[in-house]
């Protein structure tokens, strides 16, 4: 390994790469916009001579602009002496960057362009023409293999993943439904990363091309007006080298660990032009998201007042306003040599101008990349280790407490769940004697209810006989003299013994006559009546009498039944002391 080279700042590279004609522009006869000098790496954008008039009304402005990267790729013309190749874009400065990798810089290089303008094919290429992505790891392996130090140990791990519609999908696993998105995080340590990826260890090339197959299958596509078979999100392909280096001499070893970030972003095209909707639009929306602000990262980036002294420009470059830009921060504009492709189409004026803007705002970016390196003797390493061990050990106590402790618990919760369990079921056994109970109830209930009715009615009629009888005993009737009777005597004797009767209670009425003649005095007798009748004939006075006497008959009837009511009821209920309390009331 050689002595590594000192940080090194530097801009960020930028390159553009004209595509051919496809088959349909190529059938519709279209211009050709770009013209290329590989002597002066000059790019021209031609004005169109074909626009629409109603272009022009809107105001716009159509002409020649010319722009100057660091290369231009001239892949429009398969016949043209100065024609790129996918070996001669790897060779001018894919190579480079794979050195840089070596030397223990961490590197990044992007294809920006519209959809359809060659990003992927300059990237990942065809099975026959490979891109940057599958040449970078072919010649890695390839210098592993040739390395002639024996004491150099190599360690290759690859990660490929998309971001789509601001969501981060690990394409090494199966696709699941619904997706898994994972999550980024930041730390001290390990800078900008995305939490639980695969990082898959590869040995030779053979293993990377297998994984860069599946993730390809992976990834989404969706197909929009422009390109059949656009991809719709960005795809970060991750190649991490790590070089362990020990020298026998100074019994030390070396260790430079660099990352290599290969960025196929999705297309840059507007969502008018694509004429997408639903769906697409939203993707396009969420694409634009990442790309604008990766447009605005580039600009805080090469403001070039962010190179001059206080804070206050460093502060605003909003990374974290997308996944992408976030993801990407470390090689945007902090530690690593970064290059942009700008992949653009022959014949659309305007998306490859916005394109080229791009690209000529990316020139002005600098980063700041180092050497990331770690060097230590044998008794560092030695002490490094142990302390490792040592706190695998402790991490292996504690995991072997945890699953103690969820035993325990688990064991815990079974006695727990077997409890209710059975509490449940005694609930359930309780409910249903309650309902037998219930049902039981409800039936006598309904038996009993007839019988309560027929009581019911007959004490309401005891009670009317009772109050009756009450009334009657605490306020006698008490029979007025008679007025004119002729037979005073008579009368006299009769209201005495009707008197007494009354007094008595009950007596009156066993020994009396129901029609009334019963009690009949010996001295009211017919012909008595008739000698009377003979004598002074039928007045008033008789009448009233006769009333009164028939009035007196019919109470004293009444008299008789009730005392017989009574009897019985006396006999029945033994009310006597019922009656005895109300009459005291
Ligand atoms: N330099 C080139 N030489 C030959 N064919 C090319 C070249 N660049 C692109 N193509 C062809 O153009 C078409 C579109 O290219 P590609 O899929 O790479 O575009 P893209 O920018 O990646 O599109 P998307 O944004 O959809 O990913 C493909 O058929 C590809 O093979």
């Amino acid at each position: 390994m050689a002595p590594p080279p000192v940080d090194d700042p530097g801009n960020v590279k930028v390159v553009v790469r004209c595509r051919a004609f496809l088959k349909r522009e190529r059938d519709k006869g279209t211009q050709c916009l770009i013209r290329m000098e590989p002597a002066t790496e000059k790019t021209t954008l031609l004005a169109p001579y074909d626009l629409d008039l109603a272009n022009s009304h809107r105001g716009r402005v159509y002409e020649d602009k010319e722009f100057i990267f660091d290369k231009s790729f001239w892949s429009h013309d398969v016949a043209d002496p100065h024609y790129a190749h996918q070996e001669d874009v790897y060779r001018s400065f894919g190579e480079e960057f794979l050195d840089h990798n070596f030397d223990g810089y961490h590197t990044c290089i992007f294809a920006y362009g519209q959809t359809g303008s060659g990003k992927s094919y300059t990237m990942m290429g065809t099975p026959e023409q490979p891109g940057l992505i599958p040449r970078t790891c072919e010649e890695l392996f390839e210098r592993i293999q040739q390395d002639p130090t024996p004491n150099t140990t190599y360690h290759v791990h690859v990660s490929y993943f998309e971001v789509y519609n601001e969501h981060v999908r690990d394409l090494l696993v199966p696709r699941t439904n619904p997706p898994i998105y994972l999550k980024i995080r930041e730390s001290q340590t390990d800078g900008v990363y995305v939490q639980g990826l695969t990082e898959a260890e590869v040995k030779n090339y053979a293993d990377v091309e297998r994984l860069m197959k599946m993730g390809d299958m992976t990834r989404t596509t969706a197909s929009t007006k422009m390109n059949d078979t656009s991809s719709r999100s960005h795809a970060v392909f991750t190649i991490q080298l790590k070089q362990i280096q020990h020298s026998l001499l100074s019994d030390q070893t070396i260790e430079r660990c660099a990352r290599m970030r290969l960025v196929d972003l999705a297309g840059s095209e507007r969502a008018k032009s694509t004429e997408a909707t639903g769906q697409r639009l939203k993707e396009g929306g969420q694409i634009n998201k990442s790309l604008t602000t990766l447009g605005r990262v580039i600009a805080a980036l090469a403001d070039p007042r962010r190179h001059h002294k206080g804070r206050r420009h460093r502060d605003v470059v909003p990374y974290r306003d997308s996944v992408l830009t976030w993801l990407l921060k470390d090689s945007l504009g902090g530690n690593s040599k970064t290059a942009m492709v700008a992949c653009i189409a022959p014949s659309d004026y305007e998306e490859t101008l916005s394109t080229l803007r791009y690209a000529d705002q990316a020139k002005r970016i600098r980063t700041r990349a180092s050497v990331n390196q770690d060097c230590m003797s044998s008794a560092q390493r030695d002490a490094q280790i142990k302390e490792m061990a040592e706190q695998i050990r402790s991490l292996q106590v504690s995991v072997n407490a945890a699953s103690q402790r969820k035993r325990e618990e688990a064991t815990e919760l079974e006695e727990y769940q077997k409890q209710v369990a059975k509490m449940q079921r005694l609930m359930e056994e309780n409910r249903q004697v309650s309902e037998c109970k219930i049902k039981a109830l409800t039936t006598e209930v309904e038996d009993l209810r007839p019988a309560n009715a027929a009581l019911r009615s007959e004490i309401e009629a005891l009670r009317r006989h009772l109050a009756l009888a009450l009334g009657e005993l605490k306020n006698p009737i008490i029979l007025p003299p008679p007025q004119n009777v002729t037979t005073p005597e008579l009368e006299h004797a009769e209201f005495t013994n009707l008197k007494e009767g009354v007094e008595r209670g009950i007596g009156v009425v066993a020994g009396g006559r129901g029609d009334g003649k019963e009690n009949q005095n010996p001295a009211d007798s017919g012909d008595e009546l008739s000698s009377d009748d003979e004598d002074s004939g039928y007045d008033e006075g008789d009448e009233f009498a006769l009333d009164l006497q028939a009035e007196a008959n019919e109470f004293l009837k009444d008299l008789g039944l009730f005392r017989r009511k009574v009897g019985s009821d006396q006999e029945r209920f033994g009310v006597r002391h019922v009656l005895h309390d109300m009459l005291a009331n």
